[in-house]
């Protein structure tokens, strides 16, 4: 399984393919080529100096009569934690913000109307060690809490939603942990909160341990720049999760992640890219990148030796569109900004194409999975 030697799928096949080759195996692999977007100068002098990739790139719809293009860039941030796991808590979250402090101003000074962070970003991905402190200590209010805070600023500062996945403490029922992502305006107000759907119980993601199932259902965000969702890492692997969110109008659903080589990367590329074309909207798959180590070893009953360290999260966050198109990743070993430029009227355009929205038998599913349900329910299988 390769680690951080190994830069990118897109790097290997620059390095390695003849331009003919290379251009039919993109048309195949990424569908209709994305036009690498003209990102000021300044930006990425910025993301050299603060040592993190940006790349920039447009999805074109077709010109319409009566509606005009509905242009969004959206950003998808992926990082390092800066700090070892065992430093202090309140150490490593002000470390984090200041890195994404960083991040967000290139943004900002992209034109990024819609930023996304990856999967608890206050903290490392301690799930893992299924220890309580001091990785309990992370979780914060998702209404108040001084994560969502520092948000705000961002979001007013830069004229920007934030969509800040966190740990969240839910003070009002029990001080419950719950694994969310807040949702904030570009306003600075908190429009809302989602909650992670599907909880992982999979190699070492042992998240079962801290958190439960989310009780929001499928709720959609009708921000200045689009509807957007958030269907938070695991929730990818669902089908239903996503055309939830699509059902309620979503145009835009991001994915923040983390997730690791060996278990996921050959989905990595087709998950949140299928959804997109199964649901005509745009998703935004995030991930983690590098490798974090505990300080104590941790089993997860998987044969596994004891060890203390997670993996390597791959990074190679991309956007996807409904026409099947999709960026390059960014890096498997690098912080990174992504800046996707999207025109909306795609999501209908493709729609009116391929009517998966009409054609879809929702009712027919509805009434089958009403009965496959049931205690009772016998599958209907047709025997001889
Ligand atoms: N964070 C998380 O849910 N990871 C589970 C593994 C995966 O979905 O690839």
């Amino acid at each position: 399984m390769a680690g951080p030697e190994w830069e990118s799928l897109e790097q290997c096949l620059e390095k390695h393919l003849p331009p003919a080759d290379l251009r039919e195996v993109k048309r195949i692999l990424y569908g209709k080529e994305t036009r690498k977007l003209e990102l000021p100068g300044r930006a990425f002098e910025a993301a050299s100096k603060g040592d993190f990739e940006l790349q920039g790139y447009a999805f074109e719809a077709a010109e319409e009569q009566l509606r005009a293009p509905r242009t969004v860039r959206v950003g998808l941030v992926q990082n390092r934690t800066p700090l070892p796991a065992d430093a202090p808590v309140a150490k490593q979250v002000t470390a984090l913000h200041r890195r994404i402090e960083a991040i967000v101003e290139v943004a900002a000074v992209c034109g990024v109307n819609v930023i996304c962070f990856q999967e608890a970003w206050t903290m490392p991905f301690a799930f893992c060690t299924r220890e309580r402190l001091p990785w309990t200590e992370f979780a914060e209010s998702a209404e108040d809490g001084p994560t969502t805070r520092f948000c705000q600023k961002l979001a007013k500062k830069h004229d920007v939603v934030v969509v800040s996945p966190i740990l969240e403490r839910d003070r009002e029922h029990g001080d419950a942990l719950w694994n969310t992502a807040v949702v904030i305006s570009n306003s600075g107000a908190v429009l809302g909160k989602t909650r992670k759907n599907h909880i992982p119980r999979v190699g070492d993601f042992n998240e079962s341990t801290y958190y439960m199932e989310g009780n929001l259902g499928h709720p959609v965000f009708q921000t200045q720049f689009g509807r957007i969702a958030v269907n938070i890492c695991y929730g990818r692997h669902h089908p239903l999760n996503w055309l939830m969110y699509s059902i309620n109008g979503a145009e835009i659903i991001f994915n923040p992640s983390a997730t690791i080589g060996a278990l996921s990367e050959c989905l990595w590329p087709v998950e949140a890219r299928n959804a997109a074309i199964a649901n005509h909207c745009f998703t935004c798959a995030i991930n983690r990148v590098g490798e974090e180590l505990f300080p104590n070893e941790f089993t997860s009953g998987d044969g596994k030796k004891a060890h203390r360290d997670f993996g390597y999260f791959y990074g190679s966050s991309y956007v996807a569109a409904p026409d099947g198109s999709r960026t390059p990743g960014l890096s498997r070993n690098r912080d990174g900004l992504l800046v996707a430029e999207l025109d909306l009227n795609l999501c209908r355009q493709v729609n009116d194409i391929w009517n998966f929205k009409m054609t879809g038998r929702y009712e027919m599913y509805a009434r089958e999975l009403a009965e496959a349900v049931k205690p009772n329910y016998s599958p209907n299988i047709v025997k001889e």
